[in-house]
């Protein structure tokens, strides 16, 4: 799409985010409906049907009703509503109203007792989506979501507020255990999940830590090794050093002082390194036992692909049409579908199953549920020979086990990664070490800008669930850097980048920001195929050609004068400007970035 006719696209992140159950939500279900049951949820409540039915009698009760409810007499207003029922019972208006009340009163268990008296068939989408709303405050996760579910199936298109509530309090539900000591939460808004703050945070602070679920080099930094399994960096000298710069005695003393020597451990293929037995282990079990090119020989030609396309210059980028383009490497698609695979091994044998069931399939794949896909058209049209290795690779896995690699798995995988992985690498490399001894030393510390500007660093692209909750902004409060897990591995840091409130979202950026309003918006829809809509892209202007805040557009030949402290916003006339002001430019006005 050409940048003058970029449009914004459809906003769909809702519509995006699956409303299905997860596996073991059957079990959870249960042992809510238990609890439902010793909390006298499944009872009637609190009002009895008059044999006689007088809606005109009970119009004059819900009058009085709602002169209490303006005096703000709750108590009185549910006396006068319970009347109003007791008179005119199966009116659905009148239970929506004592609902209300019964959640002002704080008394949960009735509201709830009062949404469910109205039959599951006749029962209005309003009353599905107050039970969700108050059997998630109850603390009955999954019971809320399938009354959501119902709530946002009988909404309207427009209405999106259901199923805004449905994903809130699933992204509670699974992010509460992933987020436990940090300072935030993981909510959702019409950006879909977001992170939000739950205390206050200095700027500076590490926000939270994440550690990555599924990681692989980028081609590019191969030539600099790293244990595949946990980032930690396994470079040696001659990875960094020509052979003259290391006899030079300046270099051969420091490196002999400060190099930390760190084990390498390969696999049989010469395809995967490792920092320890421990990792090597691990990573076999994971997913290598599946992708070793000794093993499966199909991996092999992955691998070769993966040397070509590394070597490739932009110039001869065409000779690769049809294989990969993406700044991740093929290799963590292929990682990916192997530790599903794995994982549904492992658990189908745990329960003495030969091969995975339906059940171990599901929760294989769920921890990949939690990323976004977002984008347009299939990838495996567009890469199809690598969807033909790829599919090729899995199809006969040994013992009769095969997994099917469709087109819309492929696809949906591959904009999984490109949405949602964060490339990072380990903070703690033998490089640091050096240059950390080289600056002790007051005579060897002018070699330390050459050495900093070495390169050295195997980056890596990897998956981290709370990280790939944070939505970006242009203008960021936040910002990601290489740092430790609390395992002590490679992964990545959060930082604020200014203080932080409690209850602010926190912004990543995922782009340069400080190009102008157009090529922002146009990076970010090419590369994540979004329109972004935060707070500095709403309030500030494309040019001068017409009014940031009516769209109005000048005359031929003529110009909007431009705000005279930011200069990237462009008024009609002083209303618009002081209309603007007020709805959001001066948020962003002069902002630092
Ligand atoms: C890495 S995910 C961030 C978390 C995401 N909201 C979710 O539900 O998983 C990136 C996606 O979030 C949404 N998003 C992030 N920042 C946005 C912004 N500034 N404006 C509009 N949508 C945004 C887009 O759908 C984008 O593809």
């Amino acid at each position: 799409m050409g940048d003058n006719n970029m449009k914004k696209p459809a906003d769909d992140t809702v519509n995006l985010c699956s409303q299905t159950s997860y596996p073991g939500d059957d079990e959870l279900q249960t042992l809510e409906t238990e609890i439902m049951v010793k909390w006298k949820l499944d009872q009637a409540p609190d009002v009895e049907a008059n044999p006689v039915q007088d809606k005109q009698a009970s119009r004059k009760n819900v009058d009085l009703f709602k002169k209490a409810l303006n005096e703000g007499k709750h108590c009185d207003a549910l006396v006068y509503i319970d009347l109003a029922l007791e008179t005119d019972f199966l009116n659905a208006a009148l239970w929506v109203q004592r609902v209300s009340v019964l959640v002002a009163l704080k008394d949960l268990r009735e509201a709830f007792r009062s949404c469910a008296a109205i039959p599951a068939l006749e029962r209005p989408g309003v009353v599905w989506k107050m039970g969700g709303s108050i059997l998630d405050k109850l603390g009955l996760p999954v019971t809320a979501e399938s009354w959501l579910r119902n709530a946002s199936r009988l909404a309207g298109p427009q209405d999106t507020s259901a199923a805004i509530l449905f994903q809130k309090v699933r992204a509670k539900r699974l992010y509460q255990p992933l987020t436990q000591g940090m300072p935030v939460e993981v909510t959702f808004t019409s950006q879909g999940r977001a992170v939000c703050t739950t205390k206050p945070v200095k700027k500076g602070e590490v926000i939270f830590a994440d550690k990555s679920i599924l990681h692989a080099q980028t081609l590019p930094s191969l030539k600099f090794p790293c244990c595949a399994n946990c980032v930690r960096s396994l470079i040696r000298p001659e990875d960094v050093f020509g052979a003259e710069e290391r006899s030079k005695s300046a270099l051969q003393k420091s490196l002999k002082n400060y190099w930390p020597a760190r084990e390498r451990h390969p696999c049989q293929c010469g395809r995967e390194v490792y920092c320890s037995e421990t990792c090597k282990r691990e990573a076999w079990d994971c997913y290598h036992r599946l992708i070793c090119p000794e093993v499966n020989p199909a991996v092999s030609k992955l691998y070769q692909v993966c040397d070509s396309y590394k070597n490739l210059t932009s110039s001869d980028c065409t000779a690769f049409e049809g294989w990969w383009s993406a700044s991740f490497s093929p290799v963590l698609l292929a990682k990916l579908w192997a530790q599903i695979v794995c994982t549904a091994v492992k658990l189908g044998n745990d329960n003495g199953r030969s091969s995975p069931a339906p059940t171990d399939w599901a929760l294989a794949r769920a921890p990949y549920r939690r990323f976004i896909a977002y984008g347009s058209g299939l990838k495996a049209d567009v890469f199809p020979k690598m969807h033909e290795l790829m599919t090729e690779i899995f199809r006969d896995l040994g013992d009769g086990l095969s997994y099917t690699i469709t087109k819309e798995e492929f696809s949906g995988r591959y904009l999984q990664l490109a949405c949602n992985t964060q490339s990072f690498s380990d903070a703690d490399n033998p490089m640091g070490y050096l240059c950390r001894g080289i600056h002790s030393e007051p005579m060897l510390r002018p070699l330390l800008s050459y050495f900093q500007s070495k390169e050295h660093e195997g980056d890596f692209a990897g998956l981290f669930p709370v990280h790939a909750c944070l939505n970006h902004s242009c203008a960021n409060n936040a910002f990601v850097c290489d740092g430790k897990t609390p395992d002590k591995r490679p992964g990545c840091h959060v930082k604020a980048k200014r203080d932080l409130a409690a209850g602010e979202e926190v912004f990543n950026q995922y782009i340069d920001v400080n190009l102008s309003r157009k090529e922002r918006r146009f990076a970010l829809y090419r590369s994540y195929n979004f329109w972004c809509e935060c707070d500095r892209c709403r309030f500030e202007g494309d040019g001068p050609d017409s009014c940031t805040e009516c769209n109005v557009k000048a005359t031929e030949g003529k110009e909007f004068p431009k705000c005279s402290r930011c200069k990237q916003a462009w008024y009609c006339s002083t209303k618009c400007q002081k209309k603007a002001w007020k709805r959001g430019h001066k948020k962003i006005c002069g902002l630092e970035l």
